[in-house]
């Protein structure tokens, strides 16, 4: 799908207003594209710096064993995305040893060379140097408190020289270091939170709990969500914040209109990442990945959870009109390498999408519903696995656990190349399992035996009613018709 050019407003969102001869603030303008409006009918989808973006968000709060010994310190934790040729190569996030850029730096090496690096808060001088030495093409950051806090009320001094070290590093560098976030439309707001509410994980709630108003499950989730993340990223002190971006070098965003349009876009990006984590709610533990079989998953029910969002997080980039799925594929290392992650490290990650290089509305949309089987989009589009294999970033070792975790029920295109990937678990919803949609059918996933498979459902049969078994959101259960059964709560809002 072709993207649009870039928007003007962009500039405002680059810190690199000092490079020498323009040319990075060209550079800049150049690599980032806005698909983020809906142009003549086009999906409104994320742009690639702001899934990248949210994507290191999240990574921040990867689940840890044990509360980080930084917690309370002025160096605080930290995510980060590596993206290589405009695909991710790396989803990273600091650890009790490391910061999220030494681990970047161990990891990958000099193949960091003309990467671009997604920080969740601006990295400290200590890494930076270590970057910007491997040859890091780009470093981004999200433009809230910095690494080494600078509204930490101890060290604020060794912050404030480290943000000066920082600048100068800049300063005399020829990578490209700043802010590069993109505003949001309200169409493309709405589509994802609509794009939430439909997700198949509360789909399956709701076919399990008739009873239950699974809305109200959902906006109670994304409310504690939202306070949760404002919290942690965002400065709710507008003088505050204008302090914190003047010591980060990014003075031009302390005037108006450009710090409220700042402050509203990173608020607008919150409400996304809040809405995608509340589309997998924590239902009073109940509902989780949980084998038939009764077997253990080698990862946590959080880390799980975890990886499943960074999934929704890529089905916001979908190129389908209609639904978005996103798959990770994750692997447990031999040795953790210090990384926040405990051993895991990416293979490969994907979303639904047409052909790498097609031109919007090159290949046809519709889905089964449109007559005319030659104008459906079922032979075109790749679908989340098949993008998540064919790009992945590391091999798939026999000896090692790799992990799948895909937000739709892999469908019969997708099963046997799974099986023979050598994918050991996948975590995925049913809901579709054994339905035929037309052109695309759900039949062979229950036959997928030799991949352990973790469904999203409730942990222990629940044999008291469903109002007695789940929350009453805000003493409120709406009623829903006997006749709203499995397939119909899985029905989009849009349709
Ligand atoms: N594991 C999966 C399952 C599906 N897809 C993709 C392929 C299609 O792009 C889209 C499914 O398209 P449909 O229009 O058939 O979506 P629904 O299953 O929601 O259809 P329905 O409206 O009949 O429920 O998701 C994917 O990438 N990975």
């Amino acid at each position: 799908m072709a993207e649009s050019s870039s928007w003007g407003f962009h500039r405002n969102f680059d810190g690199n207003r000092s490079v020498p001869n323009g040319e990075g603030e060209r550079n800049v303008r150049d690599i980032e594209v806005q698909t983020d409006t809906k142009v003549q009918g086009q999906v409104p989808r994320l742009c690639k710096a702001n899934l990248f973006t949210l994507l290191s968000l999240w990574m921040e709060l990867f689940p840890k064993k044990q509360a980080s010994r930084w917690e309370n310190k002025p160096l605080q934790e930290c995510g980060l995305v590596v993206v290589r040729e405009h695909r991710i190569s790396g989803l990273h996030c600091s650890s009790d040893h490391l910061h999220a850029g030494q681990v970047a730096v161990l990891k990958h090496g000099s193949r960091l060379k003309g990467c671009e690096l997604y920080f969740s808060r601006k990295p400290c001088s200590t890494c930076l140097k270590m970057l910007l030495n491997a040859g890091a093409g780009r470093i981004c950051y999200w433009p809230g408190d910095a690494e080494l806090s600078l509204l930490a009320h101890t060290h604020t001094a060794s912050s404030v020289l480290d943000a000066g070290a920082g600048e100068r590093l800049r300063a005399s560098s020829r990578a490209l270091l700043g802010v590069v976030l993109q505003p949001l439309t309200c169409t493309t707001l709405q589509f994802l939170e609509e794009a939430s509410l439909n997700a198949d994980f509360l789909g399956r709630i709701a076919a399990d709990n008739p009873s239950l108003d699974t809305e109200n499950v959902y906006r109670r989730e994304y409310r504690k969500n939202m306070e949760d993340f404002s919290q942690k990223f965002l400065i709710g002190d507008e003088e505050q914040h204008k302090m914190v971006l003047s010591k980060m070098g990014l003075e031009n965003f302390c005037v108006e209109p450009s710090l409220s349009h700042l402050r509203q876009h990173m608020r607008n990006l919150i409400r996304i990442l809040a809405s995608v984590a509340a589309s997998v709610p924590i239902l009073l533990e109940r509902y989780g990945f949980f084998a038939n079989d009764a077997s253990e998953s080698p990862v946590s029910q959080e880390v799980i959870r975890h990886c499943i969002i960074q999934a929704r997080l890529l089905a916001c980039r979908t190129e389908d009109p209609k639904v978005g799925v996103g798959a990770v594929i994750w692997a447990r290392g031999k040795q953790s390498h210090g990384d926040g992650t405990g051993g895991l490290y990416l293979v490969g990650c994907g979303y639904n999408a047409y052909p790498v290089g097609s031109q919007y509305a090159e290949f046809p949309q519709m889905d089964h519903r449109i007559e005319e089987s030659q104008n459906r989009k079922y032979r075109y589009i790749l679908h989340a696995e098949q993008n998540a294999l064919t790009f992945r970033s590391a091999e798939i070792k026999d000896e090692e656990n790799t992990m799948m975790f895909v937000t739709k029920c892999p469908c019969d295109e997708c099963v046997p190349l799974i099986g023979c990937a050598g994918i050991k678990q996948i975590y995925t919803t049913d809901l579709d399992s054994n339905k035929v949609k037309d052109d695309i059918s759900y039949l062979r996933f229950h036959k997928l035996n030799h991949v352990q498979k973790f469904i999203w459902q409730q942990k222990v049969p629940v044999e008291t009613s469903a109002e007695a078994a789940l929350p009453v959101a805000n003493g409120y259960i709406k009623r829903r018709a006997p006749e709203e059964t499995n397939s119909q709560c899985n029905k989009r809002l849009r349709s």
